[in-house]
């Protein structure tokens, strides 16, 4: 399948990630997508799967737009995507979702099984779940390909594994791409991964550095320090000897290299030559040109981030001291409790959506935060209506009172403002002087005898862990989409949909959890001991300035919800 870009941009949030994309991939090429990390890679890739929309221009396959079982992608880590009882199910969803019909499943499960070296009838009956790394890996390759697509993307294919299962891995890709298939991978790791493409793109700061043949990376190792990335080790060395007169081609692989070396064997260092273990020079080109990234290059990205950073840090509600930050949101959340009507409620909300577009969070974020929660606020408010005596209004058997739905609603209402108080909270606010400002506040109870680092460390864990759950839960609903799944709207969370989702998201979590508690054990952590703070508080005037008018947003809202 021939891929085209046309001018491609695409943004997050208003941030611009890719600019300018220009590319043309021939049909049963293996392309390898590179670039420093940040550089847009996954995005790319993800606009080529079609599971993203660019902002601006297109892309072509095939000359046309993409269809349905087209194009398959393999996530980063995918198997933590698995959800399905046996492998012969895993396989089997993808293809139910690309509506090919029950008869045919079973011929392209075992022809895919049997493509990535996973014999249906030694695994088809096996749980996913108890295969070995490398295996899971090969499966999910498997799931991606049973469709027949014309073009298979992969985004670190072989991040994770040990050397021998992505040593297999690997064959297993060239294996695919000698079949005919087009293949894009995203990877950081060229040792592997260049000897055996076709054609390479580096990207650079969310645009196209190069697009070419792979031999010309491995020939000219400036283009890849120019884009801030360090050539192969083979193509390293290849130079190094060639420049010595030991070499008379450049290695296009670690084998090749070896070849030639064991027909032109390397004479005897001089006798005088120091130990290797003593003075072990760097590589460099002609000319003494280091191969670490151009420094011109790096420069460049490294004041870029620090431009972000301090843009960041200018905004006005990152420089708040996070104690005034906690003030605000205790004092709100206790004035919100405390409203029994309607007007204090809707000046509540007013305060609390200006001080939403003042923290410039991206709408779309916010969106995505508080779509679950007003689904289920709905539902409790109409739950809340529902009576079987005196009804106002009848619909069909059921009974809606009047007063249950004001009732409802200023709870719901309520809880809605309690929510957006938070996500404002730990959206404007980082885990360290988040948890900085609480401990300060509870410090005194350390003199009960009440270990007070132990709550602090609980609550910033838990606020920090509601948008990684909704970050995982967005990759995994991507990872649904790309077997298949282009379902929007209600039809996304069918009882089946959110079991799909929830079962290797419980998984996540419950990794998480783990790993979090081996960190906090193997950093040795005593909740008994002083430790240095990672966050400095520092009281500044303006902070006395937010302080007052906090005092006095709180002053305003009780006295309002008193009187009304
Ligand atoms: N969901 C998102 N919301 C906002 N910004 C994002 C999102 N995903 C990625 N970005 C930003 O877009 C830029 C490109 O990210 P992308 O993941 O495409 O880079 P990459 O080259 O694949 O990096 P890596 O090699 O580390 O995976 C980065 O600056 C990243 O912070």
């Amino acid at each position: 399948m021939r891929i085209q870009a046309n001018h491609v941009f695409f943004s997050y949030d208003r941030l611009p990630v890719l600019t300018d994309i220009n590319l043309d991939i021939r049909e049963g090429t293996l392309t390898v997508l590179c670039g420093v990390t940040g550089s847009g890679k996954s995005t790319l890739l993800r606009l080529l799967s079609g599971l993203a929309e660019p902002a601006a221009g297109t892309i072509l396959l095939d000359g046309g737009q993409a269809a349905a079982g087209n194009v398959s992608m393999v996530f980063q880590q995918p198997e933590t995507q698995l959800f399905a009882g046996s492998v012969h199910q895993e396989l089997e969803y993808g293809l139910a979702e690309r509506g090919v019909p029950g008869p045919q499943r079973l011929e392209l499960i075992r022809s895919a099984l049997a493509r990535v070296g996973l014999p249906y009838d030694e695994f088809g009956g096996r749980s996913p779940f108890l295969l070995s790394g490398g295996e899971k890996r090969r499966l999910c390759i498997a799931a991606a390909i049973a469709s027949l697509p014309g073009l298979l993307v992969l985004d670190e294919p072989t991040a994770g594994l040990d050397p021998q299962a992505a040593g297999s891995l690997l064959e297993l890709l060239h294996g695919l791409r000698r079949s005919g298939l087009t293949l894009v991978i995203g990877t950081h790791d060229l040792d592997s991964f260049l000897p055996i493409a076709d054609e390479a793109i580096v990207m650079s700061q969310g645009a196209v550095h190069y697009s070419g043949p792979a031999s010309t990376l491995s020939a000219d190792p400036l283009v890849l320090t120019g884009a801030g990335l360090e050539p192969p080790a083979y193509s390293r060395l290849g130079h190094r000897l060639r420049q010595r007169g030991l070499l008379a081609e450049l290695p296009d692989s670690l084998d090749s290299l070896l070849a030639a070396l064991a027909e032109q064997p390397l004479p005897a260092p001089p006798e005088e030559a120091p130990p290797a273990s003593v003075q072990i020079p760097r590589l460099s080109w002609s000319g003494g040109e280091n191969l670490l990234p151009a420094k011109g290059n790096m420069a460049g990205r490294s004041s870029a981030a620090t431009d972000i950073q301090t843009a960041s840090a200018r905004k006005p509600w990152q420089r708040l001291d996070p104690r005034v930050k906690w003030l605000g949101m205790v004092l709100g959340t206790l004035a919100v409790l405390g409203m029994q009507a309607l007007l204090p409620l809707l000046l509540a909300s007013g305060l609390i959506t200006g001080l939403m577009l003042s923290a410039r969070i991206p709408w779309q974020r916010t969106i995505r935060f508080f779509r679950p929660f007003l689904l289920m606020f709905l539902f409790l408010w109409l739950l809340s209506a529902l009576t079987w005596s005196s009804p106002d209004y009848k619909l069909g058997p059921v009974g809606l009172s009047l007063a249950g739905m004001e009732r409802g609603g200023l709870n719901v209402l309520r809880f809605l403002l309690l929510v957006a108080l938070g996500f404002l909270f730990t959206e404007t606010t980082t885990g360290a002087p988040l948890r900085e400002a609480l401990e300060w506040g509870i410090a005194p109870l350390k003199k009960l005898g009440i270990r007070t680092r132990n709550w602090s460390l609980a609550v910033s864990v838990t606020l920090q862990f509601v948008p990684w759950i909704l970050d995982k839960l967005a990759q995994l609903q991507l990872a649904l989409n790309s077997r298949g799944r282009k379902a929007r709207g209600m039809a996304r969370y069918t009882p089946r949909q959110v079991a799909l989702l929830i079962v290797p998201l419980l998984i996540l979590v419950i990794g998480m959890g783990d790993e979090l508690a081996t960190a906090v054990e193997s950093r040795g952590y005593d909740p008994t001991k002083e430790r240095t703070p990672a966050y400095l508080l520092s009281w500044q005037n303006r902070d006395t300035l937010v302080m007052l008018c906090i005092l006095l947003a709180a002053a305003l809202l009780w006295t309002v919800s008193r009187f009304s």
